[in-house]
């Protein structure tokens, strides 16, 4: 099995419907149109996805419901190999329910820690703002990430509604973030086109992009990208289920890649998309012409784009071998 690195997955986005529904019909909370025929997640549009989101979200409410969530969600990735996880956490969406954002993020690490001690797999955290939520929203939020820092948390990123407001408008947002020694992560170049990933480089010291395969419609901007070692979190099974592309045959993951661009698998919200990390490097292999050298030499590539500390990516790098790959 190929050894795996994910940078890019929200918590939220991370719940099996079916632990959802049990959630929701225990506290008598209505999730009439959430779930389609089979049992999966409804929605049909990028909005619709987003709407659906936060009512999983407003599911979980207690720190063990967040350590559940978290220490589940690990351990299944553990399954499929996966050595190392950055989860995403949306302060905004723990306040939305009234949640206490410790109890939100102790929860989250609780089970992040539960997850190593039994499976080996170490995650870390991410806070994120949203960016539908609105620039003050935002500086709220960087405050409270910033002033509960436990070790588990690495970074700092910007997710949401790409179509609303620009960059600029969160650069005092990540500001905070900065100021506290987080590196920095956002979104762009998913529902919106290059010219989004460029103000997003223009605005903000970010590391590293979350999706930016929209880059690949400005070649100036992917030789920027390649230039400046900025890192693609790619997530090509969300990408086609939400139509950015029609197909695997039209994604950009390999052009990116042949390009110079530091391009990463990760799985985004895997149930919503029917996707996980062993698809996504499935899916490499089969559309991108991924071998499992190229497969591993991209988990190489997320483990040192990752955000941890330097003593945790020495102590994951033996994981990495060509050896470890066929065990
Ligand atoms: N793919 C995505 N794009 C923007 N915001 C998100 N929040 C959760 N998943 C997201
Ligand atoms: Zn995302």
């Amino acid at each position: 099995m190929i050894p795996k690195v994910e940078l890019h997955c929200h918590v939220e986005g991370a719940a099996p419907p079916a632990l959802v529904a049990a959630k929701a019909a225990e506290r008598g909370i209505d999730v009439t149109g959430l779930f389609d025929a089979a049992g999966g997640y409804a929605w049909s549009d990028f909005t619709s996805f987003l709407a659906a989101y936060d009512r999983v979200a407003a599911v979980f409410r207690s720190a063990e419901d967040f350590a559940d969530l978290a220490a589940a969600y690990l351990a299944a990735s553990a399954a499929e190999g996966v050595i190392y996880t950055e989860v995403f956490v949306s302060p905004d969406h723990a306040r939305r329910q009234g949640i206490a954002y410790t109890d939100y993020l102790g929860g989250i690490a609780e089970g992040l820690r539960r997850a190593e001690r039994e499976h080996g797999i170490v995650g870390r955290i991410i806070p994120l703002i949203e960016r539908h939520f609105g620039p003050e929203a935002a500086v709220a939020a960087a405050r409270t990430a910033v002033e509960h820092l436990l070790p588990e948390v690495v970074g700092f990123g910007m997710a949401g509604d790409e179509r609303m407001g620009m960059p600029a408008d969160f650069a005092p947002a990540f500001a905070i973030a900065t100021e506290a020694g987080l590196p920095l992560t956002c979104h762009a170049g998913e529902v919106c086109g290059a010219e989004m990933v460029r103000a997003t480089l223009d605005a903000i010291p970010v590391r590293r992009i979350g999706h930016g395969v929209r880059a690949i419609e400005d070649p100036d901007l992917v030789r920027r990208l390649a230039a400046e070692g900025v890192v693609l979190e790619c997530c090509p099974g969300s990408n086609v289920a939400l139509g950015v592309f029609p197909d695997f045959a039209s994604h950009p993951f390999p052009a990116l890649r042949a390009a110079g661009v530091t391009v990463t698998l990760s799985s985004d919200d895997p149930p919503f998309f029917h996707t996980s990390m062993a698809r996504e490097y499935a899916l490499a292999a089969e559309h991108f012409g991924c071998t499992d050298a190229d497969l591993l030499a991209i988990s190489s590539a997320a483990l040192e784009a990752a955000f941890c500390d330097e003593a945790t990516k020495a102590r994951l790098r033996s994981r990495l071998s060509p050896a470890a790959a066929i065990i």
